[in-house]
């Protein structure tokens, strides 16, 4: 380019940027930020010589590539099954690593290969204030060492929280009604939540329920907006994020929430060592977690954070579950009466829940179990799951090399499609399970709904940091259907079948607008 040009062309840029309009200048400066820091904006390690698929032609930018829809990207990069791949999301690259790694990986310590802190990084925690997430165990650790262990206890107060508000969340109509079944299921797991969570009277107050409900949206609602830009321009970004703003009004409340309990966990402590009667207060996991916290554990707002992780861990995840179990139940009707003996036929061997030890009553149904088990084959909740960043160097057995700060995850999704693992994946056949079960004793211990296994559900995660809330999640879905089934009929709406699927990078959701039809059950 000839020097007379460029002053051509400089002239031209100066009399723009004179005449330019305020908005015009404001849209010019975002768009420069935009691209200088696209471009400045470093990745992730990655697996050498890892290939990045999808891509449709060299000229290709790497933002349409991001833009494209995951579910597609990772089953077109799925024939790639035996060797690791890349797909790109706006804020990284995850590396994903075939399935047969997964083995080797099930007890690499969290300190060499982290979910939390793919979990933290997921969150933005910068931008969603969930630092405690980095240094702390102790939502985790009081599931593994409290929930766990006394999981009958917790259930039969959590099924008490679902008869206080049956009549308050489910209409009892006579005639068919449309509803909005994903927020009734998504109210009465809160309530469960709240009750083993935090107890009375947090557990009864409207306010606080809907913080656990809204918390989970608007975290992620600013995670995955903030993360689709780079780094550089995330803090203007941030400032223009309803949802952000709503965070903090979210923890306010669960401070306030969280602050009376630790009082009250002060006066009961007070009482047991005057040796006065304590058996009106009811232990919830904060009080284990007051009692084990360490000093920097303890504060109001880290306790009060780790109060709406919980909650972001356990309401969305187990009442969608619950709905999608619903939704094909009405696109399968041909299974309702055999569900429905065996609900009661357990109830007669057993004792209905209301009078029995859920944690081993719901074990007995088999065929609800299976039913879940294919609901989660077809609807997993997330296409990437277990993910993992590497906090430290580590070598495959077969030389494999994942450096320091790689993320690496699993095609779980696609995994359970694949007709090696799954013979003929496409059809909707809720009873695999429980035939396997039948076929052995060795098989029916393993294809369980609560189980992690390569070849069955990848939906919890994998190996020794799989999901610690998961007995009772379970626990909760098959308590609430059996409930359901027994008392309502459902139907689609006039029109209607299975709501569509959506994405927002590998998380999976069901179509917020779709309702069903339910009545109360006549009963001969
Ligand atoms: C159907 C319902 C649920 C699904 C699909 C689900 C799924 C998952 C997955 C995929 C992980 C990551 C596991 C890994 O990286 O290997 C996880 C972690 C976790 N889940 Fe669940 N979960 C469910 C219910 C629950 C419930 C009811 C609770 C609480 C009571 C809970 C608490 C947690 C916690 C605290 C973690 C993080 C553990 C850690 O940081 O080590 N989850 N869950």
């Amino acid at each position: 380019m000839s020097g007379h040009h460029t002053a051509g062309y400089l002239a031209r840029l100066v009399e723009f940027a004179r005449s330019a309009s305020p908005a015009q200048m404001v849209g010019i400066g975002i768009l420069t930020v935009f691209v200088i820091s696209f471009l400045a904006g470093k990745r992730d390690k990655n697996i050498a010589n890892t290939p990045i698929h999808g891509y449709r032609s060299i000229f290709e930018p790497t933002f349409l590539l991001q833009c494209s829809r995951m579910r597609c990207s990772i089953a077109e990069k799925f024939k790639f099954k035996d060797v690791p791949f890349i797909v790109r999301r706006f804020d990284t690259d995850y590396n994903i690593l075939p399935i047969r790694y997964l083995e080797e990986l099930r007890l690499v310590p969290p300190t060499i290969l982290s979910s939390k802190i793919a979990t933290s990084y997921n969150m933005l925690y910068e931008w969603t204030d969930l630092h405690f997430l980095i240094r702390s165990d102790l939502h985790a650790n009081v599931m593994k060492r409290k929930l766990a262990p006394e999981l009958s206890q917790y259930l039969e107060i959590a099924a008490e929280e679902v008869e206080y508000g049956w009549k308050i969340d489910v209409p009892q109509s006579e005639d068919w009604v449309e509803v909005d079944i994903q927020e009734i299921l998504r109210m009465l797991v809160a309530r469960m939540s709240a009750r083993i969570f935090v107890g009375e009277p947090a557990c009864r107050d409207p306010a606080w329920l809907r913080v656990c409900l809204d918390f989970t949206i608007d975290a992620f609602t600013t995670a995955f907006l903030i993360r689709m830009f780079p780094p550089l321009m995330r803090p203007l970004v941030a400032a223009f994020v309803p949802a952000r703003y709503r965070l903090k009004h979210h923890r306010a409340k669960a401070e306030k929430v969280v602050g009376e309990k630790m009082k009250k966990h002060v006066e009961y402590m007070q009482r047991k060592k005057n040796g006065e009667s304590t058996d009106d207060y009811e232990e919830t996991l904060l009080d284990w977690m007051i009692e084990e916290a360490n000093e920097g554990e303890a504060t109001l707002s880290e306790m009060a954070n780790r109060q709406l992780i919980m909650t972001l861990a356990s309401v969305h995840t187990t009442s969608t579950n619950t709905a999608i179990f619903l939704f094909e139940l009405c696109e399968h009707p041909e299974w309702l009466p055999m569900l429905r003996e065996e609900i009661e036929e357990v109830n007669q061997q057993t004792g209905d829940a209301s009078r029995t030890d859920i944690k081993r009553w719901h074990r007995h149904l088999d065929r609800m179990d299976s039913f879940l088990l294919e609901c989660f084959r077809i609807h997993p909740p997330i296409l990437l799951s277990p993910q993992r960043v590497a906090l430290e160097p580590l070598t495959m057995k077969d030389g494999t090399h994942i450096p320091k700060g790689c993320r690496i995850a699993f095609a779980n999704g696609e995994h359970q499609m694949d007709p090696e693992v799954t013979p003929d994946p496409l059809t909707f056949d809720p009873m695999r399970a429980y035939r396997k079960r039948q076929s052995s004793r060795l098989q029916h211990d393993r294809n369980q709904a609560v189980l992690t296994d390569l070849t069955n559900n990848l939906t919890f995660g994998y190996g020794n940091q799989a999901c610690p809330g998961r007995f009772l999640g379970v626990a909760e879905v098959k308590f609430l259907l059996a409930r359901l089934l027994t008392e309502f009929d459902f139907k689609y709406p006039e029109g209607k079948s299975m709501p569509k699927t959506m994405y927002a990078d590998e998380n999976v959701f069901i179509s917020p607008s779709a309702k069903l039809m339910m009545r109360k059950r006549k009963v001969n």
